[in-house]
């Protein structure tokens, strides 16, 4: 059974701070957000987890590996080098979208993220390290099928780019609604979804709704195990398995 671990990280107060004493320029606002990603994105995939900047001021990770320590040293540097600090609530489930929801309750019970009091929360539990196994994590990586003869080289850079979000967004509500699962795009035609327990079956349903849904073709790789690197690795060799077959679906497995 899979068990994941989720953290939801979250920009203390950082609503006010963006017009505070007055609008601040747009640039810099997304210099530092994207700055920030990078470095959270280093500092979580050093350990093995994965950081999706979903809306930049809450970024969702997968922190499997990763103990209250190392958390807190993720706020210790943060703060040390960024004008903002960084709440964190961490919660394990059985489910993807139950263990995020859990880490969210915990962060909301300390305050509203626009209260200036409420800083650096570090709240929630994670795996134990004896307890770890190669089934924690189950994450698919789902590719748009020849996105660049499709779209890339035929249509203008801002149409293809509605299309492939069509594509995530079918995606994303069909896996969180049917499957509990979290889905992230990650840039190109590439969209990594966190699932528990799943099955081919489950797969070629979620492609025949978005085909369906939106008239976006995709394929799938899936992968498991006990770090979201090591999960998501397998997925991207079964995803190369599908290009080379030419298959929609395969399992690492
Ligand atoms: N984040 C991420 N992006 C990728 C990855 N592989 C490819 N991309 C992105 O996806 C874009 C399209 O590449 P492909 O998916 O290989 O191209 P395609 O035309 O869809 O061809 P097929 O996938 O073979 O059907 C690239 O320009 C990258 O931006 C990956 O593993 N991770």
């Amino acid at each position: 059974m899979t068990n994941t671990q989720v953290t939801l990280v979250q920009i203390d107060n950082y609503g006010p701070w963006t017009v505070t004493p007055e609008p601040r320029r747009e640039a810099d606002l997304q210099t530092l957000q994207s700055r920030l990603y990078a470095d959270i994105s280093q500092f979580v995939g050093n350990r093995n987890g994965y950081v999706f900047f979903t809306r930049f001021d809450n970024m969702i990770a997968v922190t499997n590996g990763l103990d209250l320590e190392d958390h807190r040293l993720l706020q210790e540097s943060v703060g040390n080098r960024y004008p903002v600090t960084l709440s964190l609530g961490v919660a394990t489930g059985t489910t993807p979208a139950q263990a995020l929801s859990d880490a969210t309750s915990l962060i909301q019970d300390a305050g509203s993220a626009q209260d200036e009091n409420r800083r650096e929360i570090l709240d929630g539990r994670t795996i134990d390290t004896a307890y770890r196994t190669a089934e924690d994590l189950q994450i698919a990586h789902f590719d748009v099928i020849d996105a660049t003869g499709e779209y890339t080289d035929e249509l203008n850079a801002f149409d293809s780019f509605i299309e492939i979000e069509q594509g995530y967004a079918s995606l994303m509500r069909y896996m969180r609604h049917a499957h509990d699962s979290l889905s992230f795009f990650v840039g190109g035609d590439n969209i990594i979804v966190v699932c528990p327990d799943l099955e081919r079956a489950d797969y070629v349903d979620a492609i025949e709704h978005v085909q369906s849904e939106v008239d976006v073709a995709l394929q799938v790789g899936v992968g498991r195990g006990e770090s979201a690197h090591d999960a998501g690795y397998a997925a991207k060799h079964a995803l190369e398995r599908c290009r080379a077959r030419g298959t929609q679906v395969e399992l690492d497995w």
